[in-house]
């Protein structure tokens, strides 16, 4: 058994202030969304790799993939990623494992990998996460509400895995229902379905607004890239 990830890579990148959609950015010469399709690539648990892109991207990203042969297809986008999402979920092949990974986060471990498709296979959802560091407040008009327990606050990030039955079916009921959730889990969450956690860890960060780059060259030099 292998699990298939779908990776959403139509963005626009606004709050990354560039001239140009983030994933194509580069890190060490490469392209981020070069580096993320790397980590798939790598991993002997995944046997294909969709992507949704934006219309006028299709052929600089089928070019700069053309040497991966786990990519197996490349959708059109839509305005929001979760449309982006359903509109790869929707032509994937039937598979038992379906994985999501934002194009913008190339620092995904293939240990974190390798235990959110385990899980997922015993499970019927899983994402990755770290528990938060800093305390957080709920605010109202600039004033405090209330502090939550931080012992119960986490960091959500991408790959989440899931029963591909499941999420097909989650995704269909938010089309349904018009809802829009800003990960996936929440879609499943909805269904009254459990997701479990798995610990990843803080390098597996999203590349988002600009300091996010200095952060990802740190990460990088760490590694010895
Ligand atoms: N309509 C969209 C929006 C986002 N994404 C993808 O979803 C991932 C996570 O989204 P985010 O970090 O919010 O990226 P952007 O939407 O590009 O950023 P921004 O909101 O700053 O414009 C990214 O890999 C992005 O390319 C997508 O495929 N389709
Ligand atoms: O909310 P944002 O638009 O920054 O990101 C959307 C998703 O990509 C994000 O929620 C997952 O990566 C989980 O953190």
């Amino acid at each position: 058994m292998m699990y298939t990830v779908i990776i959403p890579a139509a963005g626009q990148g606004k709050r990354m202030g560039s001239d140009r959609n983030k994933v194509f950015l580069e890190l060490d010469g490469r392209p981020v969304i070069y580096h993320t399709v790397s980590k798939f690539d790598e991993d002997a648990s995944c046997q294909a790799i969709y992507l949704s892109a934006r219309q006028d991207e299709v052929a600089l990203l089928t070019e700069l993939l053309k040497g991966f042969h786990k990519v197996k297809g490349l959708v059109i986008g839509g305005s929001e990623r979760q449309y982006s999402i359903y509109n790869a979920l929707k032509v994937i092949p039937p598979c038992e494992v379906v994985m999501v990974h934002d194009a913008a986060r190339p620092f995904v471990s293939q240990e974190t990998l390798t235990e959110l498709y385990d899980a997922a296979c015993a499970k019927n959802a899983v994402i990755a996460a770290v528990p938060v560091k800093d305390t957080i407040k709920v605010i109202n008009n600039g004033v405090i509400d209330h502090t939550p327990d931080r012992n119960v606050l986490w960091q959500v990030q991408t790959p989440q895995a899931f029963k591909y039955e499941l999420l097909l079916e989650a995704y269909q009921q938010a089309a349904e229902s018009r809802f829009l959730g800003t990960d996936d889990a929440s879609l499943v969450e909805r269904l009254g379905v459990p997701v479990s956690v798995v610990v990843s860890d803080y390098d597996n960060i999203k590349l988002t607004t600009p300091e996010d780059l200095y952060f990802a060259e740190a990460i990088m030099k760490k590694r010895g890239i």
